[in-house]
């Protein structure tokens, strides 16, 4: 099978490499297709690898009727629609370690050629004008650098600051005043970094809640002359109020990497001598552009060889420890979720899974996006997977619940599933048996034991002599041959289940003839 990767932005050649080691992969680099060039190149691929700069919407989401995932060399995703992807089931991967050094490394350039003012004296230099009087600056020793935003970028760049002498104040909603302690800045609120600092970077992703955090508001807050950085993400900053907050003289100057608008050649903001700015070029090193494009195209190749991803964007990361306990469950996970489903031609309202035993000690989400993916197959077909299974479930009502149970029932490991419907509570049990694969061991409250493969009858039926033989003679009739058989009932002569895989399909017309034996009271045919 061959894969089509579509690279839509300036990758790094170390990094596409990757991919064509591969014989599978089929490399496209497309890096300045239009946005309707680029609606029409989608349809064929299998991959799409971009960087900030390629706009992927939800309408071109929608025409990606083969795209599988989406690789980010680089962290921020906010070019991609998120929910679009998830919706249609296609994976999104970044690159989020590669450029945290080369953007640290960039904004701290950018303080200390703010602060000296360096690109307005060299071109001024350049112009032929030798202007000291005009080009003070001013030390970094002693100034509050305010940082918004304390992950892997504003970490390093406080670090970097603090080697500058420089005092940091930071708020992020994860930092806490003992971790602050421990990094050795100061915990403040977002309006206390606002109100102390010298120079103000921010260092947040663009989401609704950081869409304009600096505004006018927050410039009226701050102290006169202060300075302001931004390589995370135009938009953190509005540029309006900036504007009006350097006319104003409350911003002193201003140090810009990324912009509302990308890419674009004319700016209000550049008239202004305070202001300097470079055209988004934080992770714009050969280092940093060769570690995310490397870690973003293994991802993409893992994936799509049916291996694990390292950085998923719309699936909680696993940590590889712990991927490797519960991936033996994948499958049981899916299949019990598979035949349930068939258990029921009612609306599904409510699903509960119960993990026992070694379960109950691991991480399980990834077991009940299986179990679920394994349910909404039936009806939804093969797009369901493991980035939409619990998304298409919400948008239908059903609600979900993970349960970690210590009642084993005898088995080291035990996976319960079970669905409600208005009028009934259907359910399933299965264990990982050591060397034998999946089992089921449980249909609601009959005991079993069969492998979930392959064509499969669950016949409810009355106890009573004769009915195993009348129903063996028919399925013979029909040249149906009986695989494995297992018989359970309630109380004898009362109500009984039996499970039987066959070696092929069931037939309606076998089904049909099933049923009017007297003593069977429904058949379900289920082919895993
Ligand atoms: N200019 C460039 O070329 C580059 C820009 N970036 C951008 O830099 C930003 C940061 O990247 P990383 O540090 O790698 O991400 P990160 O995820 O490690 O850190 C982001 C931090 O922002 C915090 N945060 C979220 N909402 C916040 C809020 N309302 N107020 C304060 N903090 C908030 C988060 O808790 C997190 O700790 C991203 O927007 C990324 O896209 C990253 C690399 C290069
Ligand atoms: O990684 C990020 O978030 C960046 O902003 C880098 O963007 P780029 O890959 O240089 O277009």
């Amino acid at each position: 099978m061959t894969f089509t990767v579509l690279i839509t932005d300036p990758l790094s050649e170390e990094g596409i490499q990757t991919l064509r080691d591969n014989a599978q992969m089929n490399i496209v680099v497309e890096t300045a297709l239009t946005p309707d060039e680029l609606e029409l190149r989608i349809v064929d691929a299998n991959a799409l690898l971009v960087r900030s700069q390629t706009q992927v919407t939800a309408k071109l989401i929608s025409k990606a009727s083969n795209l599988k995932i989406i690789g980010r060399a680089g962290v921020g995703v906010d070019n991609i629609d998120l929910d679009a992807a998830t919706e249609h089931g296609i994976i999104v991967v970044n690159a989020p370690n590669g450029n945290t050094n080369s953007a640290a490394e960039h904004t701290m350039a950018m303080i200390m050629a703010l602060s000296r003012k360096i690109p307005q004296a060299f071109l001024s230099l350049k112009n032929q004008q030798w202007d000291r009087k005009k080009y003070v600056g001013v030390e970094l020793k002693n100034k509050t650098l305010g940082v918004i935003g304390l992950g892997r970028i504003g970490a390093e760049v406080s670090y970097r600051a603090m080697g500058q002498r420089m005092k940091v104040i930071a708020y992020d909603p994860f930092l806490t005043e003992e971790k602050a302690v421990a990094m050795g800045v100061d915990y403040g609120t977002v309006e206390e970094v606002i109100k102390k600092a010298d120079f103000i970077t921010v260092h947040t992703p663009l989401l609704k809640e950081t869409k304009h955090l600096l505004n006018a508001e927050a410039f009226q807050l701050m102290k006169p002359g202060v300075q302001i950085i931004n390589c995370a993400r135009g938009g953190i900053i509005d540029e309006d109020a900036l504007y009006d907050a350097i006319l104003s003289k409350k911003v002193s100057g201003a140090a810009l990497d990324v912009f509302e608008e990308e890419p674009f050649l004319d700016h209000k903001l550049l008239q202004l001598p305070e202001v300097i700015a470079t055209p988004h070029l934080g992770a714009s090193t050969v280092e940093a552009q060769e570690n995310v494009a490397v870690d973003v195209c293994q991802d993409v190749l893992n994936f799509l060889t049916g291996g694990v991803v390292s950085n998923p964007v719309n699936l909680p990361s696993v940590p590889r420890d712990i991927l490797n306990k519960i991936e033996p469950y994948f499958n049981l996970a899916e299949k019990l979720g598979s035949f349930l489903i068939h258990l029921t031609e009612e609306v599904i309202e409510e699903v509960n899974i119960y993990y026992s035993g070694d379960l109950s000690e691991v991480e399980v989400a990834p077991l009940t996006r299986n179990t679920i993916k394994g349910l909404l197959k039936r009806h939804l077909g093969d797009h369901v997977n493991d980035v939409n299974a619990l998304y298409l479930a919400e948008r239908r009502g059903i609600t979900i619940h993970e349960n970690k149970t210590s009642t084993t029932k005898g088995f080291t490991n035990l996976l319960t599933v079970e669905v409600k419907t208005k009028s009934e509570k259907r359910s399933v049990s299965g264990t990982l048996l050591n060397g034998l694969g999946a089992r089921i061991v449980k249909v609601d409250h009959y005991s079993v034991d069969f492998t979930p493969v392959g064509h499969i009858l669950v016949i409810h039926h009355k106890d009573q002599p004769g009915v195993i033989g009348r129903m063996g003679s028919l399925l013979a009739k029909h040249t149906i041959n009986i695989a494995t058989m297992q018989v359970d009932r309630a109380d004898i002569g009362g109500d009984a289940i039996m499970m039987l895989t066959i070696d092929k399909h069931m037939e309606k017309e076998a089904m049909e003839e099933l049923l009017l034996l007297e003593e069977i009271y429904d058949v379900t045919a289920i082919d895993l």
